[in-house]
């Protein structure tokens, strides 16, 4: 019997209304909820994703933020990211708020590279809250004073005399100083040269790491899961990373455990665990989460330090009359029968000028570590809503004026003159509107290396500064200066400096004989720290 016309219709019917729905579900796919804060026009499906750059993201959110007037929201998807451009809401939100700020963004990529084993992409879980006490209370300021000073003081030490043995070996002399201290602190073990384990392996370790994890490198996985079924290079590299930084991190414990057994203890964050010092929380942790969690510290610590180092010589290169001004403060506290010490911090305040300087005109995390809301939240009547990810645009903000910072593309120390302090003491200060910059982070997950890295990127600039004259390379060819293009960075997650054309010139023998005699006492004291 033919179908009657009233039963055709309603299937016709049912069909075209399920059809239509499913249109408008997509449709909305993607769009902004007006309740959220502001942000560029979204189409279905994507949101904003279209928009978003494959590098250059830490510029393109200033030129957002100055269009949409501070806080922000990125459509990705069905997923919100909200940009905390603005630092009223910085403060009230990560840094008062942190209860609910302080989780992480559930993401694909970031899972596959850390084998969700990495402290600084976990949730804020009971296993997360006992990694983060033992960090923070090894990387304090008493106990830098009391254990680490002087391992910083002596590679320090080492740094000048590797660059005056071989000057042309400066970007890796830096970046050994960085991972061997780190190494040092967390594994009991430095790397007195660039082919020591403990010196490369932080650098093998990350290899692929900061780039695999850089937000435009892979495709959109999170907002549109099916992705994950078309594999590619994309996954390949973040596996890869993930196996390459396991196996580092089980040779480094496997090093220290070797050491042990020979009755051989350090005074490093290992040992106070292994021996049970204190570190009750950390009892039911398993070998492998304990060597990442360890790992993860020196991760935090070595590249970060050294880009931040290299990105103020790179900038000092290019402007002598700041290193005049350092110097000035450096000789008449220091002449030229001594090194700077870290006791000269107030003596010698214009160093922290620089530090701050190189941290705000091209921070190493120009996103930071994006956060994730756990609850729905309001912002100057905008909803925050559960789940968004957070973000500190450190980058954008530096370079804004709107963010207070005046002629923000020009790199001047003296803006920080009226910041004497180290930056830990602005980061949480309820005077949210003097916080110096933001490259450390804010809330619950600030930067734990805080303190550590404030106080090696202090001894760097200055003993750098007091023992040499930093100027660009001379062509051979023209007889010029060669061009440094302050552009020119490493980029993922995290930002470094590539190498650039620098010469470090004694500033007199008096220098050199310093840096000479003091070199000795440095070999011997560290020799306790050699494999
Ligand atoms: C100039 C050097 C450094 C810079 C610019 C830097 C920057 C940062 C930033 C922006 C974050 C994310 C903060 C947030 O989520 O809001 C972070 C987290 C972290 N940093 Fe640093 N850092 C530096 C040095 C260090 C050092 C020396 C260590 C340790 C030795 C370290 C260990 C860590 C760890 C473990 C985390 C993850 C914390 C967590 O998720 O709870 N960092 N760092």
């Amino acid at each position: 019997m033919a179908p009657t016309l009233p039963s055709l219709s309603v299937t016709g019917f049912a069909i075209a209304a399920l059809v239509i729905a499913l249109i408008y579900r997509l449709s909305q796919i993607g769009s902004r909820d007006k309740r959220l804060p502001p942000g560029p026009p979204t189409i279905p499906i994507l949101g904003n994703l279209h928009l978003v750059p494959k590098t250059g993201l830490g510029k393109k959110l200033k030129e957002w933020g100055e269009t949409y007037g501070g806080v922000f929201s990125l459509k990705f998807g069905g997923g919100t990211v909200i940009i905390l451009f603005d630092r009223k809401a910085v403060h009230h939100l990560l840094d008062k708020k942190g209860v609910i700020y302080s989780e992480r963004p559930e993401s694909y990529v970031p899972n596959l590279v850390t084998g969700g084993d990495s402290f600084a992409f976990m949730n804020s879980t009971p296993l997360w809250r006992a990694e983060r006490k033992v960090a923070v209370h090894n990387l304090s300021p008493k106990m830098l004073e009391d254990k680490v000073g002087h391992i910083q003081d002596a590679e320090s030490v080492v740094l000048l005399a590797d660059i005056l043995n071989n000057p042309d070996g400066y970007y890796n002399h830096i970046r050994r100083t960085t991972s061997s201290v780190a190494s040092a602190v967390v594994w009991g073990h430095r790397g007195p040269t660039m082919k020591s384990f403990w010196a490369h392996a932080v650098y093998d370790a990350m290899d692929n790491y900061s780039a695999a994890l850089e937000p435009s490198a892979n495709p959109p996985v999170d907002e549109f899961p099916f992705l994950k079924w078309f594999p590619g290079t994309w996954t390949k590299r973040a596996i890869g990373s993930y196996k390459c930084m396991d196996d580092t991190w089980n040779e480094a414990r496997r090093r220290v455990d070797a050491r042990r057994a020979k009755g051989i203890k350090r005074d490093a964050i290992i040992d106070s665990i292994l021996d049970g010092e204190k570190h009750s929380d950390l009892s039911n942790v398993t070998p492998k989460q304990m060597n990442h969690f360890l790992g993860v510290v020196v991760e935090g610590g070595a590249d970060t330090t050294a880009s931040a180092t290299l990105t103020s010589m790179m900038y000092l290169a290019l402007h002598p009359e700041f290193q005049d001004k350092a110097r000035k403060q450096l000789d008449a506290v220091c002449g030229t029968s001594r090194l700077p010490a870290i006791t000269d911090f107030e003596a010698i305040p214009y160093i922290n000028c620089i530090i701050k300087e190189a941290m705000r005109i091209h921070p190493v995390l120009p996103l930071g570590v994006p956060h994730r809301v756990n609850q729905d939240d309001w912002f100057d009547g905008m909803l925050i809503p559960k789940d968004a990810t957070v973000i500190l645009p450190s980058w954008a903000m530096h370079l804004s004026e709107t963010q207070g910072y005046k002629d923000p593309e020009a790199y001047n120390p003296d803006r920080f003159l009226d910041f004497p302090r180290m930056a830990d003491s602005y980061a949480g200060s309820p005077d949210w509107q003097k916080r110096d910059h933001y490259g450390y982070g804010a809330g619950r997950r600030i930067c734990p290396g805080i303190h550590l890295a404030e106080r090696t990127q202090w001894r760097l600039n200055a003993r750098l500064l007091w023992a040499f004259d930093i100027l660009p390379k001379i062509d051979p060819q023209t007889g010029k200066p060669m061009p440094i293009d302050v552009n020119n960075y490493h980029e993922g997650i995290a930002h470094g400096p590539a190498e650039f054309p620098v010469v470090f010139k004694p500033r007199s023998q008096a220098h050199i004989d310093v840096i000479r005699r003091e070199m000795a006492d440095a070999e011997q004291f560290l020799k306790a720290w050699n494999d």
